[in-house]
């Protein structure tokens, strides 16, 4: 049976935005499938903002195209903006009022009204995690709770497209996971979800598929996998100790996954397929001749590794 063609929610089509003499977007092409979480990492001043600022019609493109689930997104049109969720950067709620009127208050600008604008209202508050804080002003909430009203605020229409520009910025560790926990909700909800992060951690975490961008331009994208494969990146174990090393690393070679053993004075480096499931194997067999070991660390290549790959620098600053 042929499968079944589900057209692409978002198609970014060679976009560019130039501001004097910077190219702040550079060609930059991608989509995002119904369901699918896609992550634009890089670091500040990438080109993010401006990339989804086209994408959700506040800014002109100077070339290419943007279509919203089959239909053009420019700033003149408004019809495909009812498909879409923007949460921007900044927070835009209002403090005075409590988690669910400002819900109320942004729900009826978008048309809601009535029973329909109350029930969603509450999904909403559940989704974000917010109902049993909802009659507390805002003022009151922690910079993560205020964080996940705005996202809320991006809900209410129920789009089929929700675009979220560092959602975790500026936020404590429990918060942030909190956010990062909503949104894996939302993608278990089958919305399409544009996220932008220079966290590669929230990026590994959360997204199906990633953007590397760097000075405009998309440098690489793909699963996480298949980002860390374009590295050439290999995992390894490394064991420091003292004993018959020599006698281990000639056993550690047979070992399957066990790609290569180098071995150093006191201390022999594996290179392996899969650190973590062989790490209890590679001990045990030290220890069998007799190996005292004094340390053991894994590496693997991260998102990091790739954007260091490519770009010849850190992704942080
Ligand atoms: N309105 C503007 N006028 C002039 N330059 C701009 C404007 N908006 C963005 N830029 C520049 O374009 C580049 C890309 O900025 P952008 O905000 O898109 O990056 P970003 O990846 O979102 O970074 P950040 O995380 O810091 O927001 C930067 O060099 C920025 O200074």
């Amino acid at each position: 049976m042929a499968d079944v063609l589900v057209p692409d929610v978002l198609v970014v089509d060679s976009l560019v935005r130039r501001f004097g003499d910077l190219t702040a977007v550079d060609d930059v092409s991608f989509r995002i499938a119904p369901g699918e979480t896609y992550g634009l990492l890089g670091p500040n001043g990438a080109g993010k903002t401006t990339t989804i600022s086209m994408i959700a019609g506040l800014i002109a493109a100077d070339e290419g195209t943007v279509t919203v689930a089959g239909e053009a997104m420019t700033p003149r049109t408004t019809a495909p903006k009812r498909h879409l969720g923007l949460v921007p950067q900044d927070l835009a709620i209002y403090p005075d009022l409590t988690g669910r009127e400002n819900l109320t208050l942004f729900g009826r600008l978008q048309g809601l009204t009535g029973s329909e604008l109350k029930s969603r209202v509450g999904e909403v508050l559940e989704l974000i995690g917010l109902a049993d804080r909802a009659k507390d002003r805002s003022k009151e909430y922690s910079g993560g709770m205020k964080r996940r009203l705005n996202i809320g605020i991006g809900l209410l229409n129920r789009p089929t497209l929700l675009i979220l520009d560092e959602p975790t910025v500026g936020v404590d560790p429990q918060s942030r996971n909190a956010i990062l926990e909503s949104v894996e909700a939302l993608a278990v909800e089958g919305m399409a979800v544009l996220y932008t992060t220079h966290y590669m951690e929230e990026a590994e975490r959360l997204c199906d598929r990633i953007g590397i961008i760097d000075t405009g331009q998309l440098q690489a994208e793909g699963t996480r996998d298949e980002l860390i494969r374009l590295t050439g990146g290999v995992d390894t174990i490394r064991i420091g100790g003292s004993g018959d090393l020599s006698g281990a690393a000639q056993e550690l070679r047979q070992l399957p996954g066990v790609e290569r053993v180098d071995i150093e004075r006191r201390s022999a480096t594996l290179t392996v397929k899969d650190a973590p499931a062989l790490v209890a194997q590679v001990v045990g067999t030290a220890a069998s001749y007799g190996v005292t070991l004094s340390d053991v660390e894994i590496a693997r290549p991260d998102l990091e590794s790739v954007f260091l790959h490519l770009t010849g620098k850190a992704l942080r600053d």
